[in-house]
């Protein structure tokens, strides 16, 4: 969830007389802040996770499933607890794109103690009660990244239809009563994205050619409307034609946060976390179905680059440029164009369009090269959502012209500086994970990417690929089952000089792979996901790391065990032997006994998917082809969770101690 200011927003045609004014004040307020924060040292290691769930209602009688458009109703009441006391609540919420959308997080942030691992499922699955117990008969959370039927006429409750012309959207299929109505940033943000871009929105999946398909596959857009057809003339045969941001923005994901010691760590983090964004991609991959049709793809990431995209045809490249200020290769959503360590610079590899103003004056600044890079590459977009209220600001004091365009760069890793007047330190956030349908595979996958966090800072790890190879590891990541059959660019050593010898990484690998190794030319290669996750006789495997981390430090019972699962299912998904939600949903519907094999997801197999999906979710069925029968031992009394994990703590210290003295 991007910066929520309040106030009246301006069009486009009002905004774009201000964009060069709130560029030059955000790089103003982006100095004033580096200045006042750049040396701030010792924040403690903080993180949280953020679930986008979508509200479903069931119709038994017409095999229906529709999105509930209600989050509007749901929210004062979900944030209800937080407006009494911000200080004493389980959980936050907020609003996103889509009126069938809810955003939850922790009440607080979770912190160094392992035993906050054994909080993370627990709350998720409070924050689905909580929403659960809001809503009607028939009517349930379901947490997954991409609705199948999203866009087909009658999808939501109550059901609209799309108004071409007069709609911010502008989509045959997406009506603009979907968009989250209580807060303009949204619609402000799909009207002014359209008409900067000057062109309609829109993007063609291809289509997953099964054996009835018709081929050549053309869609009939008449479904919408006698006079829609025209409408579709962008559609390419064998695709699937997609042209509202909300078929993009209205997808979920699941989100983590971390808060790290200092400015130099959080670089570092975003920095190391980069690489890991395909990996986490194609590992949760969760969005095979898109407008009732089976893909080639299952991830929403392309499609959220398309429908979020806001460039002009010159900025596109299909015109040359004269009214625009540079060729733009990606939209702003889109994976991260460059590392911003000043170690990492050699792996910056592929072209930064900067602004150079900006550049230069945040040189000038006394910013580094590397971070004046990131920031002036944020700023070659225009600000896309302003408010007239908010238009005149203190640069000393705020930093809404600088959090405005940094909250629409929707890249795959953000770098998130201190908001002003707070406690809180430099954050980095993870945002490529696709969201999983049960609490326990979101939890697994938070935990896996907060420890492996971890055991990169305290093993001085070095993952850093050129970002030409993320980029195309970020392509491969979203095809069909990828997690089993496609390669990713990885780096063959993650050990520096500064790693300690420790069993996993033995010291055969340690000197076959070292940086400065002369037989180590090309510092990466091509390997599976198992290898990356479980190892090889020629790679460590990122488990393995994780789990001599957790060897190290001192864990309760309850805690080692919930993260063992957690593990168990990380490694096993990376192995192949479970599928992924995607897999699992084409498995499904190839199996349902009314699919034709003519790539369609009919009403009646949409409905029977997600009733499944949600008595999975909650443990009314089970769905051992995606996750073994696992119970954790996750729990939400963190101070009991606490007490037990010190108490076991203390027994097993004296235990030592005894030990010791009866050896003495
Ligand atoms: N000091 C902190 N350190 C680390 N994580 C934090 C901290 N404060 C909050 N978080 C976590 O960050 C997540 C969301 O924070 P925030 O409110 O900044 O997100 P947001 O505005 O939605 O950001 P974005 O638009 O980038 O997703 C939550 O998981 C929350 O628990
Ligand atoms: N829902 C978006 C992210 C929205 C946000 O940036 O908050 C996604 O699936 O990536
Ligand atoms: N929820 C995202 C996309 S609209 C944001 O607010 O930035």
């Amino acid at each position: 969830m991007g910066l929520l200011t309040q106030g009246r927003p301006l069009t486009w045609a009002e905004t774009k007389k201000y964009t060069q004014y709130t560029r030059e004040h955000g790089v103003e307020q982006f100095i004033n802040l580096y200045k006042k924060l750049k040396d701030r040292r010792n924040d403690c290691l903080k993180w949280g996770d953020e679930v986008e769930f979508i509200m479903v209602r069931f119709d038994h009688e017409k095999k229906k499933v529709q999105l509930v458009l209600k989050a509007h109703k749901l929210l004062p009441i979900l944030m209800e607890p937080e407006n009494q006391n911000c200080d004493n609540c389980t959980s936050l919420w907020r609003p996103e794109y889509t009126d069938y959308m809810i955003e939850g997080t922790p009440g607080k942030p979770y912190g160094y103690l392992p035993a906050h691992f054994n909080m993370v499922e627990a709350n998720m699955r409070l924050r689905r009660k909580q929403a659960q117990e809001l809503l009607d008969k028939d009517e349930y959370v379901i947490s997954t990244s991409n609705f199948p039927r999203n866009g087909c006429p009658d999808c939501t409750w109550p059901t609209y239809k799309s108004t071409l012309d007069t709609s911010v959207s502008n989509s045959l299929c997406f009506p603009d009563q979907v968009i989250f109505p209580d807060h303009p940033r949204f619609k402000t943000l799909t009207q002014n994205i359209r008409s900067r871009r000057d062109a309609k929105i829109a993007l063609n999946v291809p289509i997953f050619i099964d054996t009835n398909t018709p081929r050549p596959f053309i869609e009939d857009f008449s479904i919408y409307g006698d006079d829609y057809g025209a409408y579709g003339t962008a559609a390419l045969k064998d695709h699937i034609y997609l042209d509202a941001m909300g078929l993009g923005m209205g997808c979920c994901c699941l989100q983590v946060t971390f808060q790290a010691q200092s400015i130099d760590e959080a670089r570092f983090l975003y920095d190391q976390l980069t690489p890991l964004t395909p990996i986490m991609l194609a590992m949760s991959a969760s969005s095979p179905i898109w407008r009732g049709y089976l893909a080639e793809i299952d991830c929403r990431w392309n499609v959220l680059c398309a429908m979020s995209d806001d460039r002009t045809a010159e900025e596109r490249g299909f015109e040359p440029l004269k009214n625009d200020r540079f060729r733009i290769p990606k939209s702003r959503y889109s994976s991260v164009d460059c590392y911003i360590s000043p170690e990492s610079a050699k792996y910056n590899d592929i072209e930064i369009v900067q602004d150079m103003n900006v550049f230069n004056k945040l040189i000038e600044n006394g910013i580094d090269h590397l971070l004046a890079q990131h920031i002036a590459h944020l700023f070659i977009r225009d600000t896309v959502i302003l408010f007239e209220e908010k238009l005149h600001l203190d640069d000393t004091k705020d930093t809404d012209h600088f959090e405005n365009i940094n909250s629409t760069n929707w890249q795959s890793m953000r770098f998130k500086p201190p908001p002003v007047n707070s406690n809180i330190g430099w954050r980095v956030e993870f945002r490529p994970t696709e969201l999983q349908m049960t609490d326990f595979e979101n939890a697994a996958f938070v935990t896996f990417i907060v420890l492996l966090t971890r055991a990169i800072m305290t093993y001085n790890l070095n993952l850093l690929i050129p970002i030409s190879n993320v980029d195309e590891n970020m392509q491969v990541a979203q095809q069909r089952d990828a997690f089993r059959h496609q390669k990713f660019h990885f780096r063959k050593s993650l050990s520096t000089k500064q790693t300690p010898n420790t069993p996993c990484m033995n010291s055969v690998q340690k000197n076959i792979f070292q940086e400065d190794n002369p037989e180590n030319r090309c510092e990466h290669r091509l390997m599976t996901i198992n290898e990356i996750i479980n190892g090889s006789n020629e790679f460590v495997g990122l488990l393995n790391i994780v789990q001599e981390y957790l060897t190290n430090i001192e864990v309760d019972a309850d805690t080692r065990c919930t993260i063992n699962q957690y593990l168990n299912l990380i490694s096993q998904r990376a192995a192949g032997t479970l599928m992924t939600n995607a897999s699992w949903m084409r498995h499904f519907v190839a199996n349902h006994p009314s699919y034709k094999h003519d790539s369609v997801v009919t009403d009646e197999i949409a409905y029977d998917l997600l009733w499944k999906m949600k008595k999975i979710a909650n443990d009314e069925d089970h769905c051992p082809e995606v996750l073994p029968k696992m119970s954790s031992k996750t729990t939400l009394d963190v101070s009991a969770a606490i007490q037990k994990a010190n108490n076991e703590l203390e027994v097993k210290r004296s235990l030592i101690q005894q030990n010791q003295s009866l050896k003495n």
